[in-house]
């Protein structure tokens, strides 16, 4: 176990003589034992970061620390750092037994030990049938279990994945998951895990770096994250189905009431009450909703939202309502057994304390 502190790191590459900021100043600190996940969107710096502390990167400025000793200048191999990547290939000569053992034997481990722990390491990943198979023999999925038992045999004190479970199909990647969390209970590494999947994030992590455009937007729980989105950006992000966001202008009615408008549609709303004293006549706001937070109600109030259905899915379990809302589709969620037609009357209540608002002109939280 390790605790990773990582300070204003910063990382460019020059591409074609243009400037890519790919890192912008982050700063992080994963406590010993610790599950993190970098997530976000294809080119956000998620890669970057995790090769700049695995040591296969330099570092442009700043300071990474594993252990309490800053790493900048160790090669890899002194960092107590363990990878499975994406595209970390294994040996093709050597058996599963030998790829598993190569670092071990690297490091003069006696044989008798080499055995032990390679046996163990292979009946916590369950591939104790695959030691005498060469990589070429393996599917995919298999690969990546002996990728991982490659990583965490030297028991690192923090252990590296990038995206380990890209190569599994949907059932094989549910059921790894699940393993992966129990693997990390097990070994106790540190471990930082790359994922653009935000499910897998969700499941896996005890906390979550969500970073855009090389910048870390929010580094908090599951239930941080989901609940209380620092931005629109990750409350975006973070959620399936996503957030409902629309455009909203607020407006006193005739009848002194505060009230939203949907962009672009007659639909209007009371603002909810930890609004009121916040938003002003005439502006427009980002207004935010999970189709779960959305109730079907018998009747209409100055609170809900009259309008028509426009699609509905059954999916078993649940049920999906969509409405057109000016530009956009308004969704939500019902586990009840409803059935609605496109055309049907539906009434709508938005569940006050999930609502959220952001600022459009920066896409920050409003509190
Ligand atoms: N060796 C390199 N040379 C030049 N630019 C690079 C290099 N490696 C990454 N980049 C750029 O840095 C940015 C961040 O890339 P990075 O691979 O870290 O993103 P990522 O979030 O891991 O994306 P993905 O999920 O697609 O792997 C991108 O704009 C990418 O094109």
């Amino acid at each position: 176990m390790a605790e990773l502190v990582i300070r204003d790191l910063n990382k460019t590459y020059m591409k074609q003589k243009e400037r890519i900021h790919a890192v912008k100043s982050l700063n992080l600190t994963a406590r010993d034992g610790e599950f993190i996940a970098f997530l976000g969107p294809s080119g956000c710096g998620k890669s970057t970061t995790l090769r700049m502390i695995a040591g296969l990167e330099d570092i442009t400025s700043g300071e990474i620390e594993i252990g309490g000793t800053v790493v900048n200048r160790l090669h890899p191999s002194k960092r107590n750092v363990g990878l499975a990547f994406e595209n970390y290939a294994l040996y093709p000569p050597l058996t599963v037994y030998d790829n598993i053992a190569f670092n071990l034997r690297a490091k003069k481990t006696p044989e008798e030990e080499i055995k032990r722990e390679v046996g163990k390491i292979a009946e916590l990943l369950h591939i104790t049938s695959l030691l005498d198979m060469k990589p070429a023999a393996l599917s995919g999925g298999q690969k990546q279990r002996v990728n991982i038992a490659r990583a965490i045999v030297r028991k690192p004190g923090i252990l590296l994945l990038d995206e380990p479970l890209s190569h599994l199909d949907g059932k094989m990647r549910q059921s790894m998951r699940t393993e992966l969390k129990r693997l990390h209970t097990e070994i106790k590494s540190t471990s930082i895990i790359v994922t653009h999947d935000q499910s897998e994030a969700m499941a896996l992590a005890d906390r979550i770096a969500i970073i855009n455009e090389g910048v870390l937007q929010q580094f908090g729980t599951p239930l941080e994250v989901y609940n209380h989105p620092v931005n629109e950006f990750v409350a975006g992000f973070i959620g399936e189905p996503p957030m409902n966001l629309f455009t909203v202008h607020a407006f006193t009615a005739k009848t002194g009431k505060k009230m939203f408008r949907i962009e672009d549609s007659l639909l209007e709303f009371e603002v909810p009450a930890a609004y009121r004293e916040k938003v002003r006549d005439s502006q427009p706001y980002r207004f935010g909703i999970r189709p779960a937070d959305i109730h079907i109600v018998g009747g209409s109030d100055p609170h809900t939202i009259s309008t028509k259905v426009t699609i509905f899915e059954s999916l078993g379990e649940e049920c999906r309502v969509h409405i057109r809302v000016g530009e956009t589709l308004l969704s939500l969620v019902t586990g009840e057994d409803v059935h609605y037609r496109t055309g049907d009357p539906i009434h709508l209540l938005f569940r006050e304390d999930r609502i959220h608002l952001f600022d459009p002109s920066n896409g920050n939280r409003i509190q």
